[in-house]
């Protein structure tokens, strides 16, 4: 396969990198000339950029879109369907690291994790006691969206003891977890709010200032989903006035800007997008990634197939 063209947007986790250079033709954008469109046939993106209408109107041999994240918010799914061009993504395999950080950054909001290491570092111990923080065990967990990702946080934070609900768009069968149609309600009845569901149209800012507010100044939220799902102006708000209790990012409306005005905030932990980023799963999701091309090229059914 090494005459095919494979583009690459961006640097993505080297091991992938390597791997494609060694199976087909690699085109990074760094080193690529318009005049090497015609020879590209698929495009490895992330979640940082896909392949959105502009890049696939400039690729006209475009065949398939292999894209080494879960989510698919940066891939004009549309414009892939009218070009019938293949979509494929890595689920599965990035499930527990996603949902492991959820309780990670959810223990480190509410037992102040961070601030207790910062503490200690800054040589504060000697000077005194670290104050009381809040327990995580027990506490009613809201999840919005159960599929994969949320059902094994689900299961996490089952564990811990905590009474799971969630919203999503319809009710699930067998979970045992409570469902709640009107997301206010599930924010109404949580103590920890956490997003978990894929970024659409419909779920572009779906934690709003009402939703926020039901919350309330003892709840926290938690977002390993997108930065858009949390309208983020009014969250920086809500945590400046004291109207919500705590959050945990993962995920930022403009990566890597984040909004400043957190920075000195001791109830928000925040992480630069690193939800699947452990060496193993990065391996997995990259092997999947070559195994979908590999399918597509040697005409065999695709692994994880969107379209
Ligand atoms: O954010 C991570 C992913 O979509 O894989």
């Amino acid at each position: 396969m090494e005459s095919i063209g494979v583009f690459m947007p961006r640097p993505t986790f080297p091991y992938l990198e390597n791997e494609l250079e060694r199976r087909f033709k690699l085109f990074r954008f760094w080193n690529f000339a318009q005049s090497d469109s015609d020879s590209i046939r698929a495009l490895v993106g992330n979640t940082k950029i896909g392949a959105d209408a502009e890049m696939i109107d400039s690729l006209p041999k475009l065949e398939i879109v292999s894209t080494f994240s879960v989510g698919l918010d940066k891939i004009d799914l549309t414009k892939c369907k009218e070009r019938g061009i293949r979509v494929t993504n890595t689920p599965d395999v990035l499930t527990d690291d996603v949902a492991d950080l959820a309780v990670g950054l959810a223990l480190a909001v509410l037992r102040r994790i961070c601030e207790s290491d910062r503490f200690v570092k800054n040589g504060l111990w000697k000077k005194g006691d670290f104050e009381l923080c809040t327990k995580f065990s027990g506490k009613a967990v809201g999840i919005i969206g159960l599929g994969r990702i949320g059902s094994a946080i689900a299961k996490r934070a089952a564990a811990f003891g905590c009474p799971v609900s969630y919203h999503s768009r319809s009710e699930k069968p067998d979970t045992g977890f409570k469902y709640y149609s009107n997301i206010l309600d599930l924010a109404a009845n949580s103590e920890i709010l956490i997003v978990a569901c894929a970024l659409t149209e419909e779920t572009h800012h779906i934690v709003n200032r009402q939703v926020i507010d039901a919350l309330g100044p003892k709840g926290v939220l938690i977002n390993v989903g997108r930065g858009p799902h949390i309208d983020e102006p009014e969250l920086v708000s809500a945590l400046i006035e004291g109207r919500l209790g705590g959050a945990g990012l993962d995920v930022f409306e403009d990566e890597p800007d984040v909004p400043g005005e957190l920075f000195g905030l001791g109830n928000v932990v925040l992480l630069p997008h690193v939800g699947s980023d452990t060496i193993e799963t990065s391996k997995a999701m990259a092997e999947l990634v070559i195994e979908n091309l590999e399918a597509h090229f040697l005409n065999k059914p695709l692994l994880t197939p969107v379209i």
